[in-house]
C-alpha cells in the first residue's frame, strides 16, 4: 500500500492524473484496453477535469478505454446528484470516447435488482468472465465515517463476496444506490483512494493505522487479492496519521 500526502488539492489531483495516465498506458500496452471505474462525490471532480486537458489528455489512447462507475445514486442521469452527470460534464463530454465505451450504471431503473444484474453482465462482457472481472483501476473516495463506494458501516453489503453489483440503501443522501461489492473491488489490479478534508482525518487514521474493523470503517475491506492500493491524501485528511509518510 502506498500513501502520499499533498499540501493542496491541485497537487493531489495532478499526481492522481499522472498515476492514472501511467496505469492506463501500462494496461493498454499489456492487454490493449484500460478498464477504469470512477467514483462520485466532490473530491475527484478536479481530477476528472484535468484528465480531459493537456498534458494528460493526449497521453491516454481514449479509444482503448472502458469507463464504469463503482457506485451510482438512484436518480436520473441528468440529476445534480448523479455521479455520471458530474463525470460527463467535466470529463467525458470533452473526450473522444465512443458512447459504447461509457458504461453508465443504470441506477435510475425502477427494478434495482435487474439493473444490478444487467450492469454485472455488462462488466463481464466487457472485461472478462473467467472468474471475477479484474478492473485495471478503480478510483474511490472515502466518507468521514469510512464508507467507500456505497459500502457503509454495519451494512450487509460489507459481507457480499458473491455478487458483484448490488442495490443498497445508505445514510448519505440520496439513499438509494447501486454499488460495487467487496468481491468486485478486491479483484482490481489497482485501487486509487483520493481523500481530502479535515472531516475525514479520524477515519483516515483508523483505516490506515487502526485495528482491523471493516464493519466500522468499510474502506478497510478494500484489500485486492492481487492488486495495489494507493492512497492520495491532502494534509487535512492526513492530520491524525502518526506516521507522516
Ligand atoms: O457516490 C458517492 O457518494 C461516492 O462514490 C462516495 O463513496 C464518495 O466517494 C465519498 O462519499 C467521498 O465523497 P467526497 O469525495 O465528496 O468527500
Amino acid at each position: 500500500m502506498n500513501v502520499t500526502i499533498f499540501s493542496d488539492g491541485e497537487q493531489l489531483s495532478r499526481a492522481a492524473a499522472e498515476y492514472i495516465v501511467r496505469v492506463a498506458q501500462e494496461a493498454i500496452a499489456d492487454h490493449g484496453r484500460f478498464s477504469l471505474a470512477l467514483s462520485g462525490g466532490s473530491t475527484p471532480k478536479k481530477l476528472y477535469g484535468l484528465l480531459a486537458t493537456e498534458p494528460y489528455r493526449s497521453q491516454i489512447d481514449w479509444s482503448k478505454i472502458e469507463i464504469f462507475w463503482s457506485d451510482e445514486r438512484c436518480v436520473p442521469a441528468d440529476d445534480p446528484e448523479s455521479n455520471y452527470r458530474m463525470a460527463n460534464e467535466v470529463m467525458l463530454s470533452k473526450l473522444p470516447i465512443q458512447p459504447a465505451h461509457i458504461h453508465r450504471m443504470p441506477a435510475d431503473e425502477a427494478d434495482r435488482e435487474a439493473a444490478s444484474q444487467a450492469y454485472t453482465q455488462d462488466i463481464q462482457r466487457t472485461i472478462g468472465t473467467n472468474g471475477t472481472p479484474r478492473f485495471d483501476l478503480i478510483q474511490l473516495g472515502m466518507g468521514p465515517e469510512g464508507h467507500t463506494a456505497s459500502l457503509f458501516p454495519h451494512q450487509a453489503s460489507l459481507k457480499e463476496f458473491e455478487r458483484l453489483i448490488i442495490p443498497v440503501t445508505v445514510p448519505k443522501p440520496p439513499p438509494a444506490r447501486l454499488t460495487f461489492t467487496p468481491a468486485l473491488l478486491n479483484a482490481a489490479n489497482h485501487i486509487l483512494f483520493l481523500v481530502t478534508g479535515a472531516e475525514k482525518d479520524e477515519a483516515v487514521q483508523a483505516v490506515l493505522e487502526g485495528p482491523d474493523q471493516p464493519e466500522e470503517y468499510p474502506a478497510q475491506i478494500v484489500r485486492p487479492t492481487n492488486g495495489e492500493v494507493t492512497w492520495m491524501l491532502d494534509t487535512a485528511a492526513a492530520g491524525k496519521l502518526r506516521k507522516q509518510s
